[in-house]
Formats: structure tokens, sequence, C-alpha cells
């Protein structure tokens, strides 16, 4: 394999880095007071005996090194301006080091071991930037009196709590603390940035109530009894749920017990609804997945479709999420056959769980023990982000869910858990009275009715009557505290999306059910009701009503008029009167309504392109082919594609035709696995940006001008994502040029989407294009390219070829990113 760095900067006198040192060189103390800047980075320090001799030294870098103890010695640099200790093995620091680094302006010690900081770490009032990230500090006392830091990074530690100190009057401009087990301000304030926490101690009176709330999610199979737990949970008793009655989307409830706020999600188990689920399974909650035991076969199918599934894709997306299994149904087994079942379960879980920490361990060491682990710290370092968070699965608990005492001890069960400090450590929550206030002033605004029943209110009219009621509350106090509450799932208010940021939603259970609309099992029935009258009103034919369930079952397609008639008619059940609001969520043929761009926003669905008969350019115009009139296997125009209930590829496979060794070709491997639902989602961000495309069910075509893209998600041994460009399509060297401009736009929305799993990372690899050779050109320093390559042209060094390890040889561009006239 051979690897390439991005930008391969020439190294400086003062570089030492990467040369494997396990003392300072000779020649650094030969420089003596001369030396100024000096980088040690990535080498086998564990002491750095006589690095006081550098009297003059202003940056020292340390970092990635093997060092346990602070070097006391560095209290010796009084000049030095810049340190950056990261990513080493610092358990603590000593006092009576920092009093004498005054001009200490930047301190990294992200990555190590610290529990606590030195108390005098305050007398280096010069810091401006400060970054403490992943460590194991439980406090922050000490740094409160850093009156100039204007950026502070203490993100992943074991932090309870802020010092409101450190928040007033300061300089700070950034400030991240993402990944503690907050309650100080709680976490969902502190996603809010450095304004919000200002604004929640401003408002944080000195006692303050302290709260348990806690958003519980029932995930599971279809009929695993996930509604039965809820709703039984919910009354205190068992609640029969009739066969019939599946829980369409997700339910919603709330119930206070004893001091303690349960938000109940119940999430529906049957696969149709589980790429909208993806929306709302959040971090900070309590799991309940339920299993049900007398379906339940000992053997490695059914362990995958029950238990399996649901954890990896928690393991992806909230890799610290705590899981209690509860079995269902034992009152229809044998105690035997529990007891075997449970066995069965439990082991596997175990050796999942042990297998996920295995790979991530054996794939940093192998990046480590590379030829050039050098090259590799970025990946390393991703990796190690991930070994650190574990996902909790708790003790198996088996449940009759007709039984008064099975229900009442699960809710016993739940409340420990959630009660203990060590599993769950982020039920309580200190909040300011105004934060309660509000929230109550809703309910009573909706109570009263002086918000309509269901809940879509403009932020204006809602700002003005939440004023009314407290006036010590501002605007912009108010805003905060209602994107607290759509944090906390209570209300939903999506104001990054420009159509829905003037409305609120206080009741997301509404929301919901306009999803249920159109995302769900028996769609093809609801379509079918569908009557003469309802289409009339739309203009439409009975005809098309065919036309639309045909559309839907061949090509996931739906008709915008049928998603209209559909969500009116449900709308009309409860709020016949409501013109306007109706007109809001449904739209009109000329205005998308609210409910389709939030189906948009969440990459659930696409809108697919008029088509044009007369015109030349139209969709189905294919680059070097004869335009042909369109076919009647067109998508629908006006219509929404809805990729994940696609069954095949055959419309892609007839546009693109075959692959050709030669085309441009990347590969990005997802770790540890490609997420349910993640390729759809990509595709739809893909193609909103690219038309016309053909997508089918783990393929998709798309094109740019004159040249077609292949997005391809594989299942190979490992799992990755292929982006193509036909070679035929790439003739001179701007055509190479804009081929991978198209590729770099798709990669960057790739990799915004892999935000969204938190357990996910990324690696990207050129094949080679020799005929049956299976040697790759590995991407190192891409996000580079991703960012800002326009400025900061991407080049992989001055080579012309590059030859595999089995001797294939290709031009560069061919293989990566490559400005021609770039200089290096
Ligand atoms: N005998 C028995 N029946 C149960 C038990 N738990 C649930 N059921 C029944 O099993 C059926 C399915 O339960 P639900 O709670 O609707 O299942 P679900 O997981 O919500 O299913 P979806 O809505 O499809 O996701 C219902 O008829 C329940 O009454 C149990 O422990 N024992």
């Amino acid at each position: 394999m051979l690897t390439l760095n991005g930008n391969q900067n020439g190294k400086k006198d003062d570089d030492f880095s990467g040369k494997k040192l396990k003392t300072l060189p000779t020649e650094l103390f030969k420089r003596g007071g001369d030396a100024v800047k000096v980088d040690l980075q990535r080498n086998r320090l564990k002491q750095i005996s006589g690095i006081s001799q550098l009297t003059n030294l202003k940056e020292l870098n340390l970092s990635r090194n093997e060092i346990t103890d602070f070097p006391l010695e560095i209290g010796g640099l009084r000049q030095l301006e810049k340190l950056y200790m990261n990513q080493n093995s610092l358990k603590t620091i000593p006092e009576n080091v920092f009093p004498s680094l005054g001009k200490l302006q930047f301190l990294k010690l992200s990555t190590n071991r610290l529990e606590k900081l030195p108390i005098d770490v305050n007398k280096c009032q010069g810091l401006t930037y400060l970054n403490l990230s992943n460590n194991c500090l439980k406090n922050l006392d000490p740094i409160v009196d850093l009156s100039h830091l204007k950026e502070l990074y203490v993100e992943r530690n074991q932090l309870y709590e802020l010092p409101d100190k450190l928040f007033q009057n300061s300089s700070l401009t950034q400030f991240k603390a993402n990944g503690n087990p907050l309650r100080k301000p709680p976490v969902e304030v502190c996603a809010g940035g450095l304004r919000d926490i200002q604004s929640y101690f401003s408002m944080l009176e000195a006692n303050a109530p302290h709260v348990y709330t806690v958003k519980t999610m029932f995930l599971g199979n279809s009929m695993a009894g996930k509604s039965t737990l809820c709703r039984s949970l919910e009354k205190g008793c068992p609640v029969p749920v009739e066969e019939a009655d599946r829980t369409v989307g997700i339910d919603i409830s709330e119930v206070d017990r004893d001091g303690i706020r349960f938000f109940f999600w119940d999430f529906a188990g049957q696969e149709e609804y589980y790429f909208t689920h993806h929306v709302f399974i959040t971090a900070q909650a309590f799991v309940i997945l339920a299993i049900n035991l007398a379906s339940y076969n000992m053997d490695d199918q059914s362990f995958k479709k029950n238990v399996d599934f649901w954890i990896k894709n928690l393991q992806l997306k909230i890799p610290d999420s705590v899981v209690l299994l509860v079995g269902t149904h034992v009152d229809q087994c044998t105690e035997t056959e529990v007891n075997e079942k449970k066995k069965h379960i439990e082991e596997r879980v175990k050796k999942m769980l042990e297998n996920h920490t295995v790979t991530l361990e054996l794939r940093r060491k192998n990046l480590q023990d590379g030829d050039n682990p050098s090259l590799n710290y970025d990946q390393i370092d991703q990796i190690e982000r991930l070994t650190e968070y574990k996902l909790k699965v708790l003790e198996f608990i088996l449940i009759d869910c007709t039984k008064q005492e099975d229900i009442d001890r699960l809710l016993t069960r739940i409340k420990n858990d959630v009660l203990n400090k060590d599993t769950f450590p982020n039920i309580e929550k200190t909040l300011p009275m105004s934060y309660y206030d509000v929230e109550k002033d809703i309910y009573e605004l909706v109570r009263n009715e002086d918000i309509p029943k269901h809940g879509i209110v403009s932020q204006n009219v809602l700002l003005s009557e939440l004023k009314n009621r407290r006036d010590t509350l501002d605007d912009d106090k108010l805003k905060l505290i209602l994107q607290y509450l759509h944090r906390i799932g209570v209300i939903m208010w999506y104001k990054e999306i420009p159509e829905l940021e003037g409305s609120v939603f206080v009741k997301p259970s509404f929301l919901i059910s306009l999803f249920k609309t159109i995302v769900r099992h028996d769609l093809v029935q609801e379509l079918n009701k569908i009557s003469a009258t309802q289409l009339r009103l739309e203009n439409a034919l009975v005809k098309q009503k065919k036309r639309w369930i045909c559309d839907y079952k061949d090509r996931a397609s739906l008709s915008n008029v049928a998603i209209r008639i559909l969500v009116r008619t449900e709308l009309e059940k409860n709020y016949s009167q409501d013109e306007e609001l109706i007109e809001e969520v449904v739209g009109t043929k000329k205005k998308e309504g609210s409910l389709l761009s939030l189906l948009k926003h969440f990459d659930v669905c696409l809108s697919t392109k008029h088509n044009s008969p007369l015109n030349p350019k139209a969709n189905e115009f294919c680059p070097k082919k004869l335009w042909m009139a369109s076919n009647p296997i067109v998508y629908e125009p006006d219509a929404c594609l809805f990729p994940n209930y696609l069954s095949d590829n055959e419309q892609v496979k007839l546009k693109w035709e075959s692959d050709d060794t030669e085309d441009l070709n990347i590969h990005v491997f997802l770790l540890p696995e490609i997420p349910h639902g993640f390729f759809h989602r990509l595709v739809i961000r893909t193609c909103s940006l690219y038309s016309p495309y053909w997508i089918g069910k783990d393929q998709c075509m798309l094109c740019s001008g004159n040249k077609r893209f292949l997005l391809r998600e594989r299942h190979d041994d490992d799992q990755f994502i292929e982006i193509r460009c036909k070679d035929s399509e790439l003739e001179t060297p701007e055509d190479i040029q804009k081929a991978w401009r198209v590729i770099r736009e798709i990669m960057k929305r790739l990799i915004t989407l892999t935000e969204q799993w938190q357990g996910l990372y990324q690696t990207v690899h050129s094949p080679c294009k020799a005929q049956d050779c299976d040697d790759y050109f590995e991407w190192n320093d891409w996000q580079e390219w991703l960012e800002d390559s326009e400025t900061n042209p991407f080049n992989v060094g001055l080579e012309e070829n590059h030859t595999c390890c089995n001797g294939h040889i290709r031009r560069t561009e061919l293989l990566f990113p490559r400005t021609p006239d770039a200089e290096t």
C-alpha cells in the first residue's frame, strides 16, 4: 500500500517531528538561546531533560509523545508563549510551574489523563487559548480567574457543573463542552453555545430547583410489546394492546413518577419506519429494547433482527447510549426456554460489544504499527475518540406484560437505573425558574386555547403571548428558552429551516402524526381509500389515482397531489374549519407545505424534477446518447421520491451501462459499518444538487454537464461508498478537473452526513486501476481539500505518476484530486 500526504511541506531547521526520538537531540542543545520555536511532536519522548537551556524559546510542541509526568523544567522557559502538550499521558501537573510562565498565551493539554488542574494555573494571566478536552477533569475552578481567555475547550471530561464565574465579564468568544455529564447548565443549554450559557447563568437563582427528566425510547421489532410496556407504565397497570393496533411512526407521552418526569417515545417496530426514527433517536436518552421471547428463535438470524440491528444502530448513532433489555411474553414460554433464550441473547450481546472494542483496537494498532504512523494520526485520533464511548447494556429483565407485579417490577427497575449516576449520569438538571415558567405558560396557552389545538403557532405570536405573562423575559431570553425546550423534545422549533423558521410546534405529537399520514406501512391502502370527491377537489381523475399507486409501488415516488389529499383528509378529521392551517401544512400547487419541507430537511424524500418531452436537455437526456422522447418510465412530475422504498437498480444500470477500470473511482470506507438509511440520505442530499439523476436500491447515477457519476453502496468484506466518474467522458485535463470538483461536492455532503452518527469514522482510498490488482492508494489530509480547495489547492506532491505496490503506474490526477499548476 502506498500512502500519500496531502500538502507535504518542507521541514524547517527546528522541526524534529516524527523522528522516533526518545531523548532530546544534541543539535537542539547546540542552538541554545537561538532556538525560538521547536517542534518535537510525534516522537517517543518520556522526558525532556535539558530543555531549560533553550532560554529564548517562544513555542514548544511536545504533542503526541509519551510524557506521563509534567516536566518541571518547562517552568524555566520564561519566554514561552505557546505550549503544545496534547496527546501525551499526563496525569497531574504540579504547582509552581505556571506562575513563572508569565508570557504564556496558548496552552494545549487535550487528550491526556488529567484529573485536576494546579490551582496556580490562574497566574497565567496572558492565556488566551486553553484546550483541556479529552481529559478526566471534574472541575474547572482553578481557571475561573483567567480573565483574558478567548478560546476554551473542555470537551469530553467528567464535568457535572461549569463555574458561573467563568462566564461573567469574560472575554470568551469560543467555548465547547460537549461530551460531559453536565447538569448545570444541562447539556441542552450548552449545545446552544456561549450566549445560551451566559444567559442561563444570568437567569439562574441561588436556590434554583433540580429536576429529574428522562427521555425514554422504546425500541425493538414489531410485536415486541413496546406499546404495551409504554402504555402499562404510563397507567401503572397492564394495558392490553390489540394485535391490529400497530404503532405508526412514533407515539409520545409524558409521565410523572415519584418526582421523575419521563417522556416516553414509543417507536414503531415495522421496517417502513426505521428511516424516520433516525431523526428522533437522540442522545441523553434511556433506551428500552423490547424483545419478544416467545417468537425469539435461538439462532443468528433471530438475534440479528431482534437485538443486533438495534444495538448496532445505537452504537453508530449514539455510541454512549444506556440500554435496558426487556424480554417480553415470558408467559408464553416455559421457564427453561426463558432462561435459555436469555442466556443466548446475553452471551451474544457481550460478544458483540467485545468485538466492537477489539475491532477498533486492531484498527488503531495497524495504523500505529504501519510504515509511517505519523501520516495516520488523524485516523488514530478518530479511533481513540470512538473507543472512549462505551455503550452500556444493563442486566436483562424478564416481563409478562399482562401481570401487574411485572409492570411494577419494571417501573422500579427503570427508576433505580436512571437514578444511578454511574449508569445514567444525565438525569439531574439545574434550571432557572423561568425555564419552567415558560414551559408551564405554553401548556396553559394551549389549555386556554390561546394557541390553536394543533399547536402550530407563529414565533411572533408565541413570543408576545409569553412576554405578556412574564415581563422580565425579553425576546432573546425567550428564544433561548424555546431552543432549550426544543432540544429536550417538549416543543419543536426548526429555526434552521427557512420555511419553518417562523413556526413553532408546541405539540410535537401533532407534527409526528403528520409524518404518519405519508410515511406508513399501509400507504397503498390509504391511497386506495381516496374518494372520487376528494380527487375532484384537487382536479384529479380516478385514473391518476391508479397511476399514483403504481408509481409508489414501482418507483417509490408519490405524487404531491396524493400527498396533499392524504394530509388534508387527516387534518380535516379534527380541523375542518381551519383552511389556513391546512394550506400551511399541505401546501398548494405553487407552494410547498411545511410537512414536505420537514421531510426533505430530514432527508426522508426528494422532489422529483419536471420532465418535459419537448426539451432535449430535459432529464431524460443522457450524455453522448441520441436523445429519445421520454418513455413511460419517468418519474411523475411534481412528486416526491422516497428512495428507501426502492427495491432494485434497473434504471440506474440502464443509464450507467458498465464500469470501466479506468473510471475515476474513490472508495469512502465507513467504519464500523454503513448505518441503516445512510446511503439514501446521501443520495437525497446529492441529487438535490445535481439533476438529472436516477436512483435505485443501492446505486444512484447523476449527471453534471456531460459527465456521468455513480454512487454505489457496497457491502463487500468492508463496507464503503463508491464514487465513480465515467472514464470515457474525461477527454481533457479540464474534464478531469471538473469531475474532481463534482466528486468534492459529493464528498462534502457525505462528510457532513457522517456527523449525524457519532460512532462512525471514515477513510478514503483510490483503488489501483489495473485489472485484478487489489492494491490501493490511501488519501491523507483530504479534509483540507474538502474545506477550501479553491484557495488552497490540494496537491499530492510533484510526481506526475504514482505506482502501486504491484508496479501499476497511473497519472496522479486520475487517482487523486490534483491542481496541475499548484505549488508544492
Ligand atoms: N401474552 C403476552 N402478550 C403480550 C405481552 N407483551 C405484549 N403482548 C401482546 O403482544 C401484541 C403486540 O404488542 P405491542 O405492544 O403492540 O407491540 P409493539 O412492539 O408496540 O409493536 P409495533 O407497534 O408493531 O411496533 C399485543 O397484542 C400485546 O397485547 C406479554 O408479555 N405477554
